[in-house]
């Protein structure tokens, strides 16, 4: 305590200085405020962000740097005295590191290291609030996106992280050595209940282990939330009883309010369901109590991530979907969708192989050239399992193997439900594909080269995917990606 007193004291001389130094200038210092400590040692408790910072012309990027440190940690536009009734030195942010980006036009990667004491336990919304609150709006930026995060064990065990996780639902599902397949729902609107509920039961009788409400469906006049249930379930149940198999559908409980949630939640469980889902754009908090609640009830918790490209698109600008997604794994979420590297939607093989592996290794090393700039160990949070999906198909079979591995859930929507030979063949195709591709990687063959030949081969005797193979070959998405890794820092023992 006496400690604390004596800084106090000491911090109040200081501040008495920098508030002359600033009304002096007329200028905001915050290197002078106290936010820029190149020589400042991380510490193992502290949450350390890498911010990619394009300062407004003629603002130094190290006075940029601190700004973004003071802004996401203590500071306002003005000393104030108030400053020191408090601990200011050790709340203050420290950015500590700025590197230029080589080629980049005026880019520089701000690293900023924030003490412990900053941030509510096991709170996203308290540490979002820091770190992407006001800070992404601040003047002396043209551009601030965070690119990656480093969260302590000390703070990583505050968090209850994925409900289930991989290993027990693998267990659940008794599915094992081969990643799991699923469908979209299509089209994403206007089906009745009985009609969605044929979709799924073709489905899963094909042979897919789930399928999958889309992001936008909840309780439409076309079909109220709970005849989608019902219908559901009873093609889930119908499906299992043909198949032997454990099967599921991601019934998403995404809704106006908690209580509206939490109430078809329960509905899911009742009728028997192994999953659930939510949609991104429920927010923090709400992810953290359908997490909680998953938990307690025994339910794999899917997070459809729609809404995340209004941010993480952007080079420069917004927050790199790799700190959404271990920000999801602390909140407690089971499945994610992480990019397909292959399909519809934009993607870059090293920045998914980098989302991949925040998503489902135990301790994650610093890997520069995939985007991951700081050793993130996992502290036992369980793992969380990532989605392909968008704009996949059966003829890329051997692609999303070698890039994606097992642990993963591949979801065909279009590449089930437009098979030209209907749902059920259109499932087929797909767990054709898998079945004969993994067979193939088994016994040696090296898939990424002779894979197309496997497929072909086996289409011989399974017309579904000769079908599938005929109708999709053609379809290709080589649009120009606009996310790629361009910053490989030389790294520091200090990280
Ligand atoms: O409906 C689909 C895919 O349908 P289809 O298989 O017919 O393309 C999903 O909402 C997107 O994959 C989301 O994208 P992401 O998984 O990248 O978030
Ligand atoms: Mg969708």
């Amino acid at each position: 305590m006496q400690e604390i007193v004596e800084r106090t004291v000491v911090d109040s001389d200081k501040q008495i200085t920098d508030m002359k130094v600033r009304y002096k200038s007329g200028v905001l210092k915050y290197k002078q405020m106290g936010y820029w400590v190149p020589d400042y040692e991380v510490k193992d408790t502290d949450i350390l962000a890498a911010f990619r910072i394009t300062p407004q012309d003629g603002v130094d990027p190290e006075e940029a740097a601190a700004a973004v440190a003071g802004e996401s940690s203590t500071a306002t536009w003005t000393v104030v005295w108030t400053d020191r009734l408090t601990d200011c030195e050790n709340y203050r942010a420290k950015a500590y590191r700025v590197d230029p980006i080589p080629g980049s036009d005026n880019q520089y990667m701000a690293y900023i290291a924030y003490d412990l004491d900053l941030f509510e336990e096991g709170s996203i919304a308290n540490l979002t609030a820091s770190i992407i609150g006001n800070v992404f709006g601040f003047k002396p930026l043209k551009a601030l996106r965070l690119e990656d995060m480093r969260i302590p064990t000390a703070y990583l065990k505050t968090f209850q992280g994925p409900a289930t996780g991989i290993i027990a639902e693998r267990e659940r599902l008794n599915c094992y050595g081969r990643p799991l397949l699923g469908a979209t729902m299509k089209p994403k609107l206007g089906l009745s209940g009985r009609n969605y509920g044929r979709v799924v039961y073709e489905a899963l009788k094909g042979g897919l282990d789930f399928t999958k409400d889309d992001e936008n469906i909840n309780s439409q006049p076309f079909m109220h939330w709970r005849d989608r249930y019902l219908y559901c379930m009873e093609g889930v149940n119908k499906a299992m009883a043909e198949t032997g198999e454990i099967k599921g559908t991601y019934l998403n409980v995404t809704a106006a309010t908690m209580e509206d949630m939490y109430e078809r939640a329960e509905f899911a469980k009742q009728l028997g369901s192994v999953i659930i889902m939510i949609d991104l754009v429920i927010g923090y908090t709400a992810i953290q109590s359908m997490a909680k609640w998953a938990r307690r009830n025994d339910m794999i918790l899917h997070l459809h991530r729609a809404g995340h490209s209004t941010y993480t698109r952007q080079k420069s600008h917004g927050v790199s979907f790799r700190v959404i997604a271990k920000w999801m794994r602390m909140a407690g979420v089971d499945h994610i969708h992480a990019g397909t590297v292959v399909g519809k939607l934009e993607g870059d093989p090293n920045v998914i192989r980098g989302i991949y592996d925040t998503c489902r290794e135990v301790n994650v090393p610093q890997k520069l050239e995939h985007g991951i700039l700081f050793d993130q160990p996992w502290a036992g949070l369980k793992k969380m399992m990532p989605v392909a999906s968008g704009g996949i198909h059966a003829g890329q079979m051997h692609q999303l193997l070698t890039y994606l591995g097992d642990d993963v859930v591949l979801q065909f929507g279009g590449g089930t439900i437009g098979h030209p030979g209907g749902i059920q063949a259109g499932a087929v195709a797909n767990r054709v594909a898998l079945e004969c591709m993994v067979k193939a990687r088994n016994e040696g063959i090296d898939i990424w080269n002779e894979g197309p030949d496997v497929l072909v081969k086996a289409a011989k005797w399974c017309q579904p995917l000769r079908a599938a193979l005929d109708t999709w070959k053609d379809v290709t998405f080589d649009y120009a990606s606009t996310d790629s890794v361009d910053y490989v820092p030389t790294p520091t023992p200090a990280l």
